[in-house]
């Protein structure tokens, strides 16, 4: 498989106080090139440093590492709302929108998920929203049984959504819009509805590789207005490259977090950004070292506009060549329709 060259944007000129506007300019508009014809970016520069990145893992591994049982005190619950807790290995759906998309409503779709029955989910994962979000509360561990995490992850979402605020202010710069279209654009970083997942794929010994049939993460979008990742150094994230139609890694850069766009600013601006499918393989066995394949461990950070939010196109992006692709619809009303393809729904009821 190839590997493509994720264009990297250096945002310093955003996190150092004394930058020129002409420097903040030119870094802003390579981000928003990037959004454009990849719909992926790495991004440097942005003040999260190598300690807290260093910090969050420590805390991830923490969790993870603890007995399921004790994972199992903050379960996430059956079926996708609240998006809230701990989901084990094997609650994901493990076939996407993606994947039955063309068959819905048609006795295909159930053939196609026949067929992906088989294989199985093999990840785990912890949500975690903002303290401030009444509609969605965080479903947290007894203090007891890992102390400090509670108090640490609301840190980390906080850092992660100031963050995310600058990124977004760096986009607005970029496409150069006017006042009241930036008090539009930044209306999609909410600071109470953003969501932070640690995720867990654990390690695959070649002989398992062999002779089951595992999933990491399905291709999929994202319904956020953009997500940035952190991940580890192991690899195993791939993006469709939107001009060759073909999947591609998206090699880790260490000090890099990766961004990329979500649905909501894709409708946003008609297309001008790219959602870009994306998706965590599980490698054919063939390929793989007598030693398997190594765990990953990744935390994204899914920048959400609040649920009330109706999602419109900006005018600016709409022309007679460009006509308006997309309705208005509420992003909570998108995110329910969309999030239902995550999740295995317990008693076979859907
Ligand atoms: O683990 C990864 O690298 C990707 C995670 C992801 O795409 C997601 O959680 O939406
Ligand atoms: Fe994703």
């Amino acid at each position: 498989m190839a590997s493509i060259a994720i264009p990297t944007v250096d945002l310093t000129p955003f996190t150092s106080p004394s930058s020129a506007s002409e420097t903040q300019l030119q870094a802003a508009k390579q981000l928003v090139q990037a959004c454009h014809s990849l719909g992926f970016v790495k991004i440097t520069g942005h003040g999260f440093t190598k300690e807290e990145v260093d910090h969050a893992f420590a805390w991830s591994n923490r969790l993870f590492d603890l007995a399921l049982e004790d994972k199992m005190k903050a379960p996430h619950p059956a079926g996708p709302v609240p998006h809230r807790g701990y989901s084990a290995i094997g609650v994901e759906k493990i076939y996407s929108r993606e994947d039955v998309g063309d068959y819905a409503g048609s006795e295909k779709k159930g053939e196609e998920e026949e067929r992906l029955r088989g294989v199985r989910d093999y990840k785990e994962s912890y949500e975690i929203g903002s303290e401030q979000d009444d509609q969605m509360p965080n479903i947290w561990l007894p203090d007891d049984v890992l102390p400090g995490f509670r108090s640490e992850m609301t840190l980390l979402y906080e850092r992660l959504a100031g963050v995310g605020r600058m990124v977004l202010g760096a986009i607005g710069v970029g496409l150069e819009l006017g006042p009241e279209e930036m008090d539009e654009l930044m209306k999609f970083s909410s600071a109470s509805h953003s969501q932070l997942r640690l995720l867990h794929y654990p390690a695959i010994g070649k002989e398992k590789l062999e002779t089951e049939l595992l999933s990491r993460l399905p291709a999929h979008n994202d319904w956020s207005a953009f997500t940035m990742l952190i991940q580890d150094s192991n690899g195993g994230l791939e993006l469709r490259d939107p001009s060759s139609q073909e999947f591609v890694r998206a090699v880790p850069e260490e000090g890099a977090l990766i961004l990329n766009i979500g649905d909501m600013l894709q409708r946003f601006t008609n297309d001008y950004f790219i959602s870009a499918l994306h998706r965590v393989s599980v490698p054919n066995p063939d390929s793989v070292p007598s030693s398997g394949i190594p765990a990953r461990y990744s935390i994204p950070f899914f920048v959400n506009p609040p649920p009330s939010l109706d999602i419109a196109t900006l005018p600016r992006f709409v022309t007679a060549e460009m006509p308006v692709k997309y309705e208005p619809v509420r992003y909570e009303d998108y995110s329910a329709l969309v999030s239902k393809y995550q999740y295995q729904y317990q008693g076979g009821k859907e």
